[in-house]
């Protein structure tokens, strides 16, 4: 949703906030110089630059939300470092992820950042409105990237019947937020609209499909995220890994939202 500001824009949708997570660190003698959203927000707060390194685990630019997540970071540093208030610097976070066209609702799904996350009303934290669920710690998530993808060229890709689809998933979230109910309705909205097998080819999906413990599926971006029974994720990725092309990553559903350390 593109308001006539940043703060009147945002998106709502669901997804599951994951570890392992990125770090903000200061004063820290670590590599690796934060850049984007977290650069300028930390920036345009006189903090100094020099001193703060970000340590991510995942990739950049596949569909994690590392974007938002170091504004979030970054929102929680400045917030310490600056004895400015958190919210205020959230909605600074979500404005400069909106201008750079790399997030609409990330900021506000990584506030509440835990589990299962909602986004029922869009915009920043505070205007819009997000939910989060624990997850049970019996469940692992697999995540198959098939590669990376720009922001706006996903949401350019996108088609009404995309929007038609998931606004009667989110009606039903809404009504009743449940594991079981976003394992069943995710899937049916991916098959529906055959997101899987056009990211991986259907040869490829079929053989995703037979994975040990698997318990559901979804997209986004050319991320295929499996959820499996974590008892058996050993097995999974040994399959997974045997008959794909693509790097396999595990991943756990994350049990706190963000945090200063
Ligand atoms: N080392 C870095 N530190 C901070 N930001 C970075 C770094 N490297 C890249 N970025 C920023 O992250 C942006 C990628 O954001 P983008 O929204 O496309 O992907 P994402 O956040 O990983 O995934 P998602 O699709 O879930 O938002 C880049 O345009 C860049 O501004
Ligand atoms: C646009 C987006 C998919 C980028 O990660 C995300 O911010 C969202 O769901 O609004």
């Amino acid at each position: 949703m593109w308001g006539s500001t940043p703060r009147d824009s945002g998106s709502v949708g669901v997804g599951i906030a994951v570890e392992p997570r990125l770090e903000l660190c200061y004063d820290l003698k670590l590599s690796g110089e934060p850049a984007g959203t977290a650069a300028k927000l930390l920036e345009s707060n006189g903090v100094d630059l020099s001193k703060v390194k970000s340590s991510n685990p995942l990739p950049w630019s596949f569909g994690y939300a590392t974007s938002g997540a170091s504004a979030v970071a970054a929102a929680h540093l400045a917030s310490y470092l600056k004895g400015k208030s958190l919210g205020s610097l959230l909605v600074q976070a979500h404005e400069i992820e909106v201008q750079d066209r790399t997030g609409l609702g990330d900021v506000l799904a990584i506030s509440c950042g835990l589990g299962l996350v909602l986004r029922r009303r869009a915009g920043p934290p505070g205007i819009g409105q997000v939910d989060c669920l624990y997850l049970p710690r019996s469940i692992s998530l697999l995540s198959i990237e098939a590669g990376g993808m720009s922001t706006e060229s996903l949401l350019s890709s996108l088609g009404d019947d995309f929007y038609v689809e998931s606004s009667n998933v989110l009606r039903k979230l809404d009504e009743e937020l449940s594991l079981e109910a976003f394992i069943e309705s995710v899937r049916a909205l991916n098959d529906k609209l055959g997101l899987p097998s056009s990211i991986l080819g259907a040869q490829n999906f079929e053989y995703v499909t037979k994975v040990p413990g698997l318990l559901g599926y979804y997209t986004k971006k050319r991320l295929v995220i499996l959820i499996i029974e974590r008892d058996l994720v050993g097995d999974a990725v040994d399959y997974l890994r045997k008959g794909l092309p693509y790097d396999i990553r595990e991943l756990s559903p994350s049990e706190a939202g963000p945090y200063l350390r």
